[in-house]
């Protein structure tokens, strides 16, 4: 019988299949580099250093959390970017702690504002005439550690490319070290309150950057404007308009009447518009936010931004609104001839000129955004090129016409402008003359030289002007009122020629009727000069506003009497 035995079978591997664990082979692989590295001394150390540096790596990172965490217990950080109010409000809070801190990394700047030196410090370093100071702040790579308020700040002063076109936009960053979670609240009010004290006594006017955010551009004194001269009760009559209505918000919401005033200034160069803007808001308290509409890069998606991200009460400024649009007329009849071929078959634009357009400004005066309680205030040389829409009452509520100088306001400003100087009040001079006339600004020059007369005779002199004779100076001012034209020449001319004689009012009243000639004469050059040539045509502006509709817009300001305006 055969055997049945089979030869022994060899055993051959099982080929790897794809999802199997790691093969034996592999364990193998890694036990033999083991093996090879245990051999190896030195590699051992190597492995060892490396392990090291990864678990002190974690370490390190715990380290920092755990750091973080306990920061975060006590520390906020706060950052003042430069288009917002607060940027001011801190940058002011810096002015006053930059003499009290030993920085030693500092950028210095004069963007502070002066503070009235006298009462906080016993050696004013400046005088009221220079309203800059200069003052430290942290430099880019500087910090500084300021205490307030029982905790500790770091404050940085950055400079951030964030905005469009790589420009850089400043930041105030801050870190509180401070149990007190209110303390970042408390550093805002107290931040807001050194602004606002900084302030106080001066209008600040604010203007647009290139980004469509408002930049503080400058400040200036409040004084009331003793040399405006305008017809009586006009300026009055303003302000008693415009404090109603800053008291009236309520009323215009009971009502759903856009709680918005309007007010055009209108009439010739140097007559006095600009400077009724600073008396308002000098006397109304109100910051002025200007917007040129012309600006180089000015749209109607950045005029909208601008308005809609003014504060609650300010004045908002356009001066020679006319300007702003398409050259030389905004009328939109005018326009619109332009485009029919009664013109040009464009509106000729300057290459420098924004684009605004007309809807769009109208759109931004009260569009849903536009803010409430502002006080808009548009000037303009060109009264009837303005279209109706844009005067038109609940946009443009007051509108007021200036001129060329009376007779009266000549002879008044005259009076004003040899007034001395407000003289420091001090215990020895208290009472005496000039502080009298000082205090009587608010009546007219000429009854504060009456009142002057009947108290004394003899006013200290105005710089180098010898002492002046009160009784002198008013008939003076008679007789040079009676030398100039009535509503001929402007009352900045009449400025630029009392400039000439600052101390010798004898010799101004002499030399006017001479002036006065020649001043005429070249009004008649310019008008021939601007006058149109022959067989060139020039479309006149349709006047957008009847005369019934001009003097119902004008009566519209209930002080003033309408033969009280300088028409
Ligand atoms: N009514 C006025 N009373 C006193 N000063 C005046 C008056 N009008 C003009 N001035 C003087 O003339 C100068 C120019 O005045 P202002 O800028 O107010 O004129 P404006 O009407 O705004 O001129 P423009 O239309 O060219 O802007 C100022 O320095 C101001 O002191």
């Amino acid at each position: 019988m055969a055997s049945s035995t089979h030869p022994p079978v060899k055993s051959t591997p099982l080929p790897p299949t794809g999802n199997s664990f790691p093969s034996a082979t592999a364990f193998l692989d890694l036990s033999t580099i083991l093996e090879l590295l245990y051999s190896h001394p030195g590699s051992v150390d190597w492995l060892k250093i490396l392990i090291l540096g990864w678990l002190l790596t974690i370490f390190h990172r715990a380290i920092a959390v755990l750091y973080d965490r306990f920061l975060g217990l006590f520390r906020i950080r706060a950052c003042f970017t430069e288009d917002d109010y607060s940027h001011h409000w801190v940058l002011a809070w810096m002015g006053e702690q930059s003499t009290h801190t030993r920085m030693r990394d500092v950028h210095v700047s004069t963007k502070f504002q002066l503070i009235d030196q006298s009462r906080s410090s016993p050696h004013p370093v400046t005088s009221i005439n220079t309203p800059k100071r200069a003052g430290y702040l942290p430099s880019p790579s500087g910090v500084a550690y300021i205490w307030f308020m029982g905790a500790l700040l770091s404050v940085r002063y950055l400079s951030d490319r964030s905005g469009p076109f790589g420009s850089k936009e400043r930041v105030f960053d801050i870190c509180f070290y401070s149990l007190d979670s209110q303390i970042l609240d408390k550093f805002i009010n107290a931040a807001r309150d050194t602004f606002l004290a900084v302030n106080e006594g001066t209008v600040i006017t604010y203007a647009s950057d290139l980004h469509s955010n408002w930049q503080k551009v400058g400040w200036s004194a409040k004084t009331l404007g003793l040399g405006l001269v305008l017809p009586a009760g006009v300026a009055e009559g303003l302000v008693a308009k415009l404090n109603d209505f800053l008291r009236s918000k309520a009323w215009y919401n009971e009502r759903g009447i856009p709680y918005r005033m309007g007010i055009l200034l209108h009439g010739p160069p140097g007559s006095g518009k600009t400077s009724l803007i600073r008396h308002l808001a000098a006397i109304l308290n109100l910051h002025v936010y200007t917007i040129h509409l012309s600006r180089a890069g000015l749209d109607d998606t950045g005029l909208a931004a601008l308005i809609n991200a003014l504060p609650e009460k300010c004045l908002l400024v356009m001066e020679d609104i006319d300007a702003a649009f398409t050259s030389p007329l905004m009328n939109r009849d005018a326009a619109v001839n332009s485009f029919n071929g009664f013109g040009s078959s464009k509106p000729e634009r300057s290459p420098f000129s924004g684009s605004v357009t007309l809807s769009g400004l109208l759109n931004a005066l009260d569009g849903v955004g536009a803010q409430e309680g502002r006080i808009l205030i548009t000037t303009t040389n060109k009264y009837h090129a303005l279209d109706p829409a844009l005067v038109r009452p609940g946009r443009l509520d007051v509108h007021l016409e200036f001129n060329h100088a009376s007779q009266h306001q000549a002879q008044e400003f005259f009076t004003r402008f040899y007034l001395p100087s407000k003289p420091a009040v001090t215990d020895a001079n208290a009472g005496d003359i000039s502080s009298v006339l000082w205090n009587k600004v608010n009546q007219s020059a000429e009854e504060s030289l009456r009142d002057a007369v009947s108290e004394k005779t003899s006013l200290p002199g105005n710089l180098d002007t010898p002492e002046i004779d009160v009784q002198r100076i008013a008939e003076l001012a008679r007789k040079f009122g009676t030398g100039i034209p009535d509503r001929k020449i402007s009352m900045a001319s009449l400025q630029g020629y009392l400039m000439k004689y600052k101390v010798n009012p004898v010799d101004a009243v002499r030399d006017v009727s001479a002036w006065v000639a020649e001043e005429l004469a070249y009004q008649t050059t310019m008008a021939n000069v601007n006058q149109p040539q022959m067989g060139v045509s020039v479309s006149s502006p349709t006047p957008p506003l009847t005369p019934a509709n001009a003097t119902s817009i004008l009566l519209a300001v209930p002080a003033l009497d309408q033969t009280d305006l300088m028409s």
